[in-house]
């Protein structure tokens, strides 16, 4: 869907940005371009829709030469979101969305009428609408942006590094989003970030520059993981590339064990070991203590908070972490509801990574 085939960019100053590179980006797919900065992850994405020149080479988009596009029609076809939103401050934000379809000829009725639906799809309230860009948080600018950009239905979306202004928390909520979207639009999006945790969360593929701008390697990130092309990449994705990794291996044949439970609200003897307490619908609570005595009702305040819970055949990094992070070592596991299913122990996840690694004959780092 976009090619870039030997592209080279040499700026004025003689600053080799992007050395002679080449890369097929799929349609449908999320693509991440990585990289510390200044290794031209963003002169290479701006190659895509004519902001840049490459000083040789060819992009392709949808199979033709970008050189032979109109910028501005080729433009409209191509989404584009950067770092700080880049919204009109002084339009409000349904304008502000509707500004794309109206320069395509839509009516401003529709126009609107289509920014509505577009804010609900990024999962804004209506009453947003009429605000300024200046009067919505970081996080909001950023859905502002999407939208703006997903307004003319472009099969293309360039993100540059569309989440980096914003704290970590609202970030996961974005990347979250962005995923969830995909899975509803299969757009072709190139991303830029310098985060790898980004990078391997949301690419299906990742392409890890450095700089002077060379392509050091174009991979899935279960590969780029697993296995490193070089010291660059093993150092830039970090030293805990094998827990992380976890996040690519599924928790199927991870078999939970039953625990001893209570209800909060019941009456509860003191008993020599750890009780997971559950809600009337199932839903763990937190831990009951060894030997706690409890006087009348057994209530949330006298619980111990429990770890993360795992939801049942999602990735074992969250099965490990559930483990790890329970007071009992017990890692409660959850069904798609939220309901209790049963607990695993390190144990048993460091089991079942062992029995993948003799299946797979090879290792997980
Ligand atoms: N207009 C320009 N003229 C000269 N050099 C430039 C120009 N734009 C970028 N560069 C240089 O080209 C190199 C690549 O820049 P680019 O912005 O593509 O990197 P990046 O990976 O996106 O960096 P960052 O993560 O910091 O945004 C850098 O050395 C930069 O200083």
């Amino acid at each position: 869907m976009i090619e870039f085939q030997a592209v080279r960019k040499q700026y004025d100053n003689g600053t080799v940005a992007v050395q002679e590179l080449s890369l097929s980006v799929e349609a449908g797919t999320i693509t991440v371009l990585v990289g510390p900065s200044g290794c031209g992850k963003t002169t290479l994405m701006r190659m895509v829709n004519r902001m840049i020149e490459p000083s040789s080479g060819t992009v392709l988009v949808g199979g033709e030469d970008v050189r032979r596009r109109d910028p501005a029609q080729l433009r409209r076809g191509i989404g584009y979101v950067i770092q700080q939103a880049g919204l009109f401050p002084h339009r409000n934000v349904l304008d502000n969305v509707a500004t794309v379809p109206v320069l395509d000829g839509r009516s401003k009725q529709e126009a609107r009428r289509r920014a509505s639906e577009l804010l609900e799809l990024v999962g804004l309230p209506q009453e947003l609408g009429n605000r300024y860009p200046a009067q919505l948080s970081g996080g909001q600018q950023q859905r502002v942006g999407v939208a703006r950009a997903l307004a003319a239905d472009p099969p293309v979306l360039l993100m540059d590094e569309p989440f980096s202004a914003v704290d970590p928390v609202v970030r996961e909520g974005l990347q979250d989003e962005l995923l969830r979207l995909q899975d509803e639009l299969d757009k072709t999006v190139l991303f830029v970030t310098h985060d790898i945790d980004e990078a391997v969360k949301l690419g299906e593929k990742v392409a890890v520059l450095r700089q002077g701008g060379y392509l050091v390697q174009y991979a899935a990130p279960d590969d780029l993981l697993a296995e490193p092309a070089d010291d660059f990449v093993t150092t830039f994705v970090g030293k805990d590339r094998g827990y992380r990794r976890l996040s690519f291996v599924d928790s199927h044949g991870l078999d939970p064990k039953p625990v001893a439970t209570v209800e909060v609200g019941a009456r509860v003897a003191p008993e020599q070991r750890w009780r997971l307490a559950l809600d009337g619908d199932g839903r763990p609570r937190g831990w009951l203590p060894p030997g706690s005595t409890v006087d009348g009702e057994l209530t949330e305040a006298q619980l111990v908070a429990g770890g993360s819970l795992h939801t049942r055949h999602t990735p074992l990094r969250g099965a490990l972490d559930a483990a790890l992070s329970a007071p009992s070592g017990l890692g409660v596991v959850v069904d798609g509801d939220g309901q209790y299913v049963g607990v695993i122990t390190a144990d048993h996840v460091l089991g079942l990574i062992e029995q993948h690694r003799r299946a797979d004959g090879e290792g997980l780092t």
